[in-house]
Order: C-alpha cells, then sequence, then structure tokens
C-alpha cells in the first residue's frame, strides 16, 4: 500500500512518500529511535556515522546512519499523540520494526532524582489517540524484550534506570497540574498527578501511551526510554538537560544490539 504511485484521499503517499515524514522507500532502518523534539535530530546526528539527513517537514526532522554498526534511524515526533501516531504509523509503512521513544519526562516520587531515567514497562494516562486504540488495552505496554534491554543497557553503563508506569496526557499545564497564568504561579491545585499516583504511575510526560499502544495495534515492538527532567515530588528541575539526552541515544542503541528478539 505504502508504495502506490498515486496518491489517494485514503492513503495519500506519492510514489512510496508519506504525506507527513520527509522521506521515501528505502530511506528508514528497521531500528528507529523517536525523540520529541526535532533540535534532538540534530544534537544526536554527530553521533551516528555514515548519515543521510532527510530533512524536516513539520515537526518531523529524520536521519538515517549507523550507530556501533548497526543502521538506525532518528525521526522526531513533536508534542504530543496527534503527531506521534502520524509518525509511528508512517515509520512502520516503511519498514521500521523496533522503535523506541527517547524523551523527557518529569518524575512523580521523590526516590527518582532528575538525570536518572524510566523504563516505562505500561503506560496510563488521558490520551486521546490511546483512547481511539482503546481495544488493545488502556494501559498498554511495552515490548517485554526490548524493555528488559533497555534496563540491562543502562545498568551496564552504570546509569540510574527505574522500571515502572508512565502517565500520558494530551497537556502540559493543566493536565500536569501547572499554573495557567502567572498570578496563579504559587498555588497550582494538584489533582491529575494525584489520579496518575493512585494508578501507581511513576512519571508523567505527554507521548509514551500513544507509542506503546500504536505499537500494540500496528505490531511495531515499541519501548520507551524516558530521562527524568524533572521532579514533581521536590519540584527540582534539570537546567542541563543535554547530557542525559546524549546518554538516550547511547542507551537506546546498546538496547537495540543486547535484545534478545533481535
Ligand atoms: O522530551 P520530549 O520527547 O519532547 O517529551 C516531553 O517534553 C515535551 C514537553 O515539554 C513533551 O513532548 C513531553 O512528553
Ligand atoms: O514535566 C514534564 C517534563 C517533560 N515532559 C512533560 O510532559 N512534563
Amino acid at each position: 500500500m505504502a508504495d502506490s504511485a498515486k496518491p489517494t484521499a485514503r492513503l495519500p503517499f506519492s510514489g512510496g512518500r508519506p504525506p507527513h515524514l520527509p522521506c521515501g522507500p528505502g530511506d528508514v532502518a528497521e531500528n528507529v529511535l523517536v525523540p520529541g523534539d526535532p533540535d534532538r535530530v540534530a544534537l544526536l546526528h554527530d553521533m551516528l556515522t555514515d548519515v543521510q539527513d532527510f530533512g524536516r517537514k513539520r515537526e518531523f526532522a529524520l536521519v538515517t546512519g549507523t550507530f556501533e554498526g548497526r543502521r538506525l534511524t532518528i525521526c522526531s515526533s513533536g508534542i504530543g499523540g496527534p503527531s506521534t501516531e502520524i509518525a509511528l504509523v508512517e515509520l512502520a509503512m516503511l519498514g521500521a520494526k523496533r522503535v523506541i521513544r527517547i524523551g523527557g519526562c518529569s518524575a512523580l516520587v521523590p526516590e527518582i532524582p532528575t538525570g536518572d531515567y524510566i523504563v516505562p514497562h505500561k503506560a496510563t494516562g488521558m490520551t486521546g489517540v490511546a483512547a481511539l486504540y482503546a481495544e488493545h488495552g488502556h494501559t498498554p505496554v511495552a515490548d517485554p524484550a526490548l524493555a528488559s534491554a533497555l534496563e540491562a543497557s543502562a545498568a551496564a553503563m552504570g546509569l540510574g534506570a527505574h522500571r515502572g508506569m508512565i502517565a500520558s496526557t494530551d497537556s502540559y499545564y493543566l493536565g500536569q497540574d501547572r499554573p495557567i497564568r502567572l498570578q496563579a504561579a504559587g498555588s497550582p491545585d494538584a489533582e491529575y498527578l494525584d489520579r496518575f499516583l493512585a494508578e501507581g504511575a511513576i512519571g508523567v510526560e505527554m507521548e509514551s501511551q500513544v507509542v506503546l499502544a500504536v505499537g500494540q495495534a500496528i505490531g511495531l515492538r515499541a519501548a520507551c526510554l524516558l530521562g527524568v527532567h524533572g521532579n514533581r515530588a521536590t519540584d527540582d528541575w534539570l537546567v542541563d538537560y543535554e547530557n542525559t539526552q546524549r546518554n538516550l541515544l547511547r542507551i537506546a542503541g546498546q538496547a537495540l544490539a543486547m535484545d534478545a528478539c533481535n
């Protein structure tokens, strides 16, 4: 379907090129890392060799290169569920088989410091896209072998990785109990984060529930690796976040090599 020459309204691929990602047939590796921010593709691409840069359309920047002998694509998803669903579906249609979201989150419990990592084994939350995919489960699960490989990879590098449930939401401000007017900066009304905590979530961000729900639905092996950018229990926020982001690629790249189902 993805290589039909003429676009249709139902599936507007043109000559095999998808309507959103800036690439075509043969450009996407079987292994894909998906950060949210397109600038992170630029930040990380010097860690690859033999890089082909396919540029950027909207929030989707995409490069394919080699990381430790393995062909690897890095493609940004933008913020939130709708653009993340588009990225995953089009990546899969172009040949992706294993996808790891590498993004940021805030921890919800005081024991997880900023600069550590979370490997969600499942995701809860209130994203619209995951609700659409709900027949595959309100709490979609990560590919177990891929998630285990991420944990083992972080451990091998001596980096703190915490296994647990992540919560994803479509809202950065109200949905994460942040003030939505400066005047209210001192008095956020905690509500949504308490609900996530009560369900057992250890962190919050905006895409993992979608990545896992879509992955399960379309048969893409999917997992997430999240850098802990903030901690909502201690109110700590990591100002220098670049090293954490580079470690996301290092951990995920090693995990792809360690994955038992490789
Ligand atoms: O670090 P990324 O992948 O962008 O993820 C997190 O950061 C963004 C919000 O600032 C949301 O996309 C959230 O999920
Ligand atoms: O607090 C945070 C940090 C990263 N991403 C989010 O969505 N929230």
